[in-house]
C-alpha cells in the first residue's frame, strides 16, 4: 500500500495571507453586487487548480433533502446529506492539480497584473498536517465502478490513517540491576568482609514533545521502547551503572491514554500541548542491595543479596488533535481548502469533488507581526459523521481543540440554509460541545449567480437566528478579510476566557504517573489483603509492599528464605493466615511465589526474642 511514500511536512507557515488573496482582496459590506463576484475565465477559474476531469462525481447533488410527505419545505429533523458522495479512490490518486495561469485583465473590479497563480505540485514545498492524498492508498474502490449509495456506508479508514492521528505503544522502564555477593579476599587480610555492591538503577521512560513532529506515523514502526536495564552491581563494593534512558517523542497535542481493556478508553494519562513538553514517565526500577548493603553490628558476613526491581511497564493508547484555533467546518465541497489557500499560504488539495481533503491541513493566519492564528482545513462532514459515516467521525474530534470554528456553507447548493443546519446538527450529535464554540458563518461561492441569488434569504434565515452571516468568494478571495477579522476577535475572546484554565495546565505536574508508581513503590509490607479460594485451598496475598518484596528477593541466597520468613511474620501475613484458618497443605500465594503452609514446629525461628511461630509457609514449594 502506498503508505511508504507519505509525504508529510510540518509547518507553521510564516507566510501569511497568499499571494494571490491579496491581489484581488476587495472588501463589500452590507449589500455586495454580482459584478464583485465577476468569475474570471477559465484559466484562473482554478485559483490554485482546475477541477479537470475529476468532475466525475455529481458536484451540487451531493446533498438531498428528504422532505416529509405531502410537504414542500423540509423539517429540520428530516434533512439528510447524501451519505454516498465519497470519491472513487483512483481519483484520489491522481495529481488533484497542476495549475499555471496567468491573469488578464478582465474587467471592472479587478487588478490588471500578470502573475503566477499556480503551483507545481511536483516541487510544491507542501504545507499541510498530513498527507498528500496522491500518496493515500485507499482500499475497496475502484475507479471505473458506479458507487452505490448501500455501498458506501460506515466507510473504513485506511490504515495510513488510523496512524496518522492514534497508535499504541509499549512503554518499559529498565529493571535494576541486582546486586551480589562478595568478600574481600586479601593477603595479610583474614576477614576482610563483605564487598558486593549495589545494582544500578534502571532507565527511566520520557515522554517528550517534539516540535517538528505533526503526526504519530513514526509509531507505525515503532512500538516498542524499553529502557535499559541497570547493570548488576561488582565486589569491592562497585555499584552497577544506571540504565540507560529511553525518550518517547511525540506530536505537540498528543493525549496519553492508558490502554483500556476492551473497546473501553483508558484512562487518561497525559495531554501534550507544547513543544519542548517533557515528562518522566516510567521510573526505571531500584537497583538490588549487595551484600555490603546486610551488614551490621551482629551480622558482620552476610551471604544475601538482592535482585534489581522490576521496571514498570505500560501499553499505551496515543492519540493525536489537532492544536488549532479555528476549524473550517462544512460539507463537502463548500470550497474550505479554497478558503484555507485564500488566507495562508498552505497549499491543500482542491478539486471539485467531495471528500478531496482527506487529512487535515494547517495554515498560518498572521495578522501581524506576532499575531498569528492556526487554522485548521478539516475534511467535510456528512450527515452520520457523528456515527463514523464518511471521514467525519475520524476528525471531527481533532475540532474538538479549536477555539473558533468557521462554517463555510456553498452558496450554489440546493438548499444552503439546510446544509447549514445539518452540519451544525452533525456537530452536536458528535460533542454538544462542539456546537457551544463561537463560530462565523461565511457563505462562500458568491461569484456564482446561483449562490449570489440565493444569499439574500440565506442572511434572512440566520438574522432571523441571531445569526449574522458573512458572504464570500474563496475562489476570488474576496470577503475572506472580514472572515479573518471576525475569527480573529472571537479567538481573542476566547483565549482571554481559556486563560485562567491554561495556568492550570502549565501548573499541572507532568511528572505524576512516575510519581504515582514511586508511591506504590514505596507501599507499607503491613498494607496486604488476603483472598481465600476455598476451592483449591489457595490464599493469595495481595500488597505492592509485600510483592515487590517477593520479587526483589533473591532465592538463590539461603539467607533469603529466612529473611522473607522473617517478613512473613513481621508484616503479620502468617497472623492474617491463621486467623483465616489457613491448614496444612493449603497453598499460599504471594506475588509471583507458591508456597505450602506448614502448622509443624519445623519453621524457621525468625528472630532471637521470638521462640518461634505455631505455622508458617514451609520453603520452597516453587508452583
Ligand atoms: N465558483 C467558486 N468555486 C469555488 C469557490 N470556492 C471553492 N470553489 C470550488 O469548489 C470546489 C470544492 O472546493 P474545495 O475547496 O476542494 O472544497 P472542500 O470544502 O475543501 O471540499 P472537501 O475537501 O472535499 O470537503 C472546487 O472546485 C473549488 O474550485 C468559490 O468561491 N467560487
Ligand atoms: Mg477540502
Amino acid at each position: 500500500m502506498a503508505c511508504a511514500s507519505v509525504a508529510l511536512s510540518c509547518h507553521i507557515l510564516s507566510a501569511g495571507r497568499s499571494h494571490k488573496s491579496r491581489k484581488f482582496r476587495k472588501f463589500f459590506r452590507e449589500k455586495p453586487k454580482l459584478s464583485d463576484f465577476l468569475p474570471l475565465p477559465p484559466a484562473i477559474h482554478s485559483a490554485g487548480g482546475e477541477a479537470t476531469s475529476y468532475t466525475r462525481l455529481p458536484l451540487k447533488d451531493d446533498f438531498q433533502l428528504d422532505l416529509a410527505p405531502g410537504l414542500s419545505t423540509p423539517f429540520y429533523d428530516v434533512i439528510k446529506l447524501r451519505e454516498a458522495a465519497v470519491p472513487a479512490v483512483d481519483s484520489l490518486s491522481k495529481k488533484p492539480y497542476k495549475p499555471t495561469g496567468f491573469l488578464e485583465e478582465i474587467g471592472e473590479g479587478y487588478e490588471v497584473e500578470e502573475e503566477f497563480l499556480g503551483f507545481d505540485s511536483d516541487d510544491d514545498d507542501e504545507v499541510i498536517f498530513g498527507i498528500e492524498s496522491d500518496d493515500v492508498g485507499v482500499d475497496g474502490f475502484d475507479e471505473d465502478e458506479e458507487l452505490k449509495e448501500e455501498d458506501v456506508k460506515e466507510k473504513g479508514v485506511p490504515a495510513v490513517m488510523r496512524c496518522f492521528d492514534r497508535a499504541k505503544i509499549y512503554v518499559k522502564a529498565g529493571d535494576g540491576g541486582n546486586g551480589v555477593v562478595a568478600f574481600r579476599r586479601e593477603k595479610y587480610v583474614p576477614y576482610g568482609g563483605p564487598s558486593g555492591g549495589d545494582g544500578g538503577k534502571g532507565g527511566d521512560v520520557y515522554v517528550e514533545v517534539d516540535g517538528s513532529m505533526n503526526s504519530l506515523l513514526p509509531f507505525r514502526k515503532n512500538v516498542h521502547f524499553r529502557a535499559g536495564r541497570g547493570g548488576h552491581g561488582l565486589g569491592r563494593k562497585q555499584a552497577g551503572g544506571k540504565g540507560e534512558d529511553v525518550v518517547v517523542k511525540v506530536a505537540p497535542g498528543t493525549v496519553i491514554r492508558e490502554s483500556g481493556k476492551g473497546p473501553a478508553e483508558g484512562v487518561l494519562l497525559l495531554e501534550l500541548l507544547n513543544p519542548g513538553q517533557r515528562a518522566l514517565f516510567l521510573p526505571g526500577g531500584r537497583g538490588g542491595r549487595g551484600n555490603a548493603s546486610f551488614k551490621t553490628g551482629t551480622r558482620k558476613a552476610p551471604k544475601i543479596a538482592e535482585n534489581g526491581e522490576a521496571g514498570a511497564e505500560m501499553w499505551l493508547d496515543l492519540e493525536l488533535k489537532l492544536v488549532a484555533d479555528v476549524g473550517i467546518v462544512g460539507a463537502p465541497n463548500a470550497g474550505k481548502s479554497t478558503l484555507l489557500s485564500a488566507i495562508t499560504a498552505a497549499q491543500p488539495s482542491i478539486a471539485d469533488y467531495p471528500f478531496t481533503t482527506l487529512l487535515p491541513n494547517l495554515g498560518v493566519v498572521s495578522m501581524d507581526y506576532d499575531e498569528t492564528m492556526v487554522v485548521a482545513d478539516l475534511p467535510g462532514l456528512l450527515e452520520g459523521a457523528h456515527k463514523g459515516f464518511g471521514l467525519g467521525h475520524e476528525f471531527l474530534r481533532h475540532t474538538e481543540r479549536c477555539a473558533v470554528l468557521v462554517h463555510v456553507v456553498d452558496g450554489s447548493s440546493q438548499q444552503p440554509d439546510y446544509e447549514f443546519d445539518a452540519v451544525r446538527l452533525e456537530l452536536e450529535l458528535f460533542s454538544p460541545g462542539l456546537s457551544e464554540k463561537p463560530y462565523i458563518v461565511a457563505f462562500n461561492k458568491m461569484d456564482l449567480p446561483e449562490a449570489y441569488e440565493k444569499w439574500h434569504s440565506f442572511k434572512e434565515y440566520l438574522k432571523n437566528r441571531g445569526i449574522e452571516p458573512l458572504c464570500i468568494s474563496a475562489m476570488y478571495g474576496q470577503g475572506t478579510s472580514d472572515v479573518i477579522a471576525a475569527a480573529y476577535s472571537l479567538l481573542q475572546k476566547e483565549m482571554a476566557k481559556r486563560a485562567v484554565e491554561a495556568e492550570w495546565v502549565h501548573s499541572e505536574n507532568l511528572n505524576h504517573v512516575s510519581d504515582s508508581i514511586e508511591k506504590q513503590r514505596s507501599a507499607s509490607m503491613n498494607d496486604f489483603e488476603i483472598f481465600h479460594e476455598s476451592s483449591s485451598n489457595t490464599w493469595r496475598v495481595v500488597g505492592a509492599g509485600i510483592e515487590r518484596f517477593v520479587q526483589m528477593t533473591n532465592w538463590r541466597y539461603n539467607e533469603s528464605l529466612r529473611r522473607f520468613q522473617h517478613a512473613l511474620e513481621a508484616c503479620g501475613v502468617n497472623k492474617a493466615l491463621r486467623k483465616g484458618g489457613v491448614r496444612e497443605g493449603d497453598t499460599v500465594i504471594v506475588g509471583e511465589m507458591e508456597m505450602v503452609w506448614n502448622d509443624g514446629n519445623e519453621q524457621p525461628r525468625t528472630s532471637g526474642t521470638k521462640k518461634g511461630v505455631s505455622g508458617s509457609v514451609k520453603w520452597p514449594q516453587l508452583g
